[in-house]
């Protein structure tokens, strides 16, 4: 679960994410909409812990952010929006490094290593990460966020610059971790990323959040009924960057 109160963050009085308030249920895969730089990283980081909130507060599971941030760490997954890995290892070497922030021991380690080596799909590809195409990266931060068997997962943009093969393999993983009960925070600039996986929508626009819900209901009330022939694209695009 993942709740926020008022949360603000402000860049030299500018206000990045306004005053959000935002309940994702247990269990959600929730789409956070919205277009270049209207706060989905900014909101992102401060529900992680790593960026301080200017005021307002966030829980996950009940767990205070600000207050409690490495009891956080430990419930949470999160995939960047830009991955950074070691380009000199290979997919293992890597995720070995990242799981010593995790109080795993090593032999556990290494089996959850090959585990999610085989859920994304990177099984047996001994090659260094320098020679990795972009969507073996995404699915190796897709394994990464997935370390710690994450009751909350974030993803930014995890879908972004993958060919249709690519978007297909994450779609499926996200509807799997779905499935298993996981509760999966998502942001896109992209409606139709959203539509195929997520239960619940919220639409970001210069920070604050103009709508949420049901897709569904969310382009209907953006729609207002006035052109009701108008597809879900069209409408979410009028409504965020004021476009025909
Ligand atoms: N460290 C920072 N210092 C100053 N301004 C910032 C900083 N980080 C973000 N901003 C500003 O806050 C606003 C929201 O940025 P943010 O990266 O959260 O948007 P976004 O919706 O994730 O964008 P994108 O889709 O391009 O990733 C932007 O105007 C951005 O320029």
């Amino acid at each position: 679960m993942i709740k926020t109160e008022n949360l603000t963050k402000a860049y030299d009085g500018v206000k990045a994410v306004d005053s959000l308030d935002l309940h994702v249920e247990k269990g959600d895969v929730f789409g956070f909409l919205g277009p270049n730089g209207s706060g989905k990283t900014t909101t992102m980081g401060m529900m992680i812990g790593e960026i301080e909130p200017t005021s307002g507060k966030c829980f996950i599971n009940g767990i205070d952010v600000l207050r409690h941030p490495l009891d956080v760490k430990r419930i949470i997954g999160y995939m960047p929006d830009g991955l950074g890995f070691y380009e000199n290892l290979n997919a293992r070497q890597n995720l070995k490094f990242f799981s010593e922030f995790y109080d795993l021991p090593y032999d556990k380690a290494d089996k959850r290593i090959t585990e999610l080596l085989k859920y994304v799909g990177l099984e047996g590809v001994e090659k260094k990460t320098e020679g990795y195409s972009r969507g073996m990266k995404q699915r190796l931060g897709l394994a990464q966020a997935l370390l710690n068997d994450p009751e909350v997962i974030f993803m930014d943009e995890p879908t972004n610059g993958l060919d249709p093969q690519g978007v297909m393999q994450v779609r499926n993983i996200i509807k799997d971790l779905s499935s298993r009960g996981k509760t999966i925070f998502f942001s896109s600039h992209i409606l139709e990323e959203v539509r195929h996986v997520c239960k619940t929508v919220g639409i970001i626009s210069q920070g604050k959040l103009i709508a949420k819900g049901s897709l569904d209901d969310v382009m209907h009330k953006m729609d207002k009924g006035t052109a009701p022939e108008r597809s879900l694209e069209e409408i979410f695009l009028q409504t965020v960057y004021g476009g025909a």
